[in-house]
């Protein structure tokens, strides 16, 4: 995708949203690696796309589609570079969601490591400075 993408504006509930356009991603593109962590929802797996290591979120049953749809239209609103930038997804065959990998996982698995992780005053301040700034993004939209 590139950052000349312009979203568009939906009127939902009276209330108008900005969405990003999604990129719908050839399952067959994907090559799956490794299984990275499990949420609510869905199976994330580390994955090669396009040359580029990837996120795979893989729902595996019907009743976890809504969840994902959920989650997928959420991730299409927001763009900002403290936020985990979705690519795209795939609808069709398997359903997925193909978001940037980041090494190391979420910032709660970090600080809950075990071994805990020594860090600086310094990482924390940057880190909550990040987390603000995104906050602040996600509260600025409509
Ligand atoms: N983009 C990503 N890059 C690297 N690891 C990821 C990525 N997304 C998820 N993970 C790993 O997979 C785990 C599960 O992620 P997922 O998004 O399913 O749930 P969560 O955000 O941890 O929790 P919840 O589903 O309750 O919001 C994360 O804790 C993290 O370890």
């Amino acid at each position: 995708m590139s950052s000349s993408e312009s979203p568009s504006t939906s009127s939902e509930n009276g209330d108008s949203t900005v969405q990003y356009p999604l990129t719908e991603i050839d399952f067959n593109e994907l090559v799956l690696q490794n299984a990275i962590g499990r949420g609510t929802y869905g199976l994330v797996q580390k994955a090669i796309w396009q040359g580029k290591e990837v996120a795979v979120k893989l729902i595996n049953t019907e009743m976890e589609r809504k969840a994902f749809q959920v989650e997928l239209k959420q991730l299409q609103r927001v763009r900002h570079e403290n936020i985990v930038k979705l690519y795209g997804a795939c609808t069709r065959s398997r359903i997925c969601l193909v978001m940037e990998y980041m090494e190391g996982g979420s910032l709660h698995d970090f600080l809950h490591s075990n071994p805990k992780i020594p860090y600086t005053s310094g990482h924390a301040v940057s880190w909550a400075t990040q987390c603000a700034d995104a906050v602040a993004y996600l509260h600025g939209l409509r």
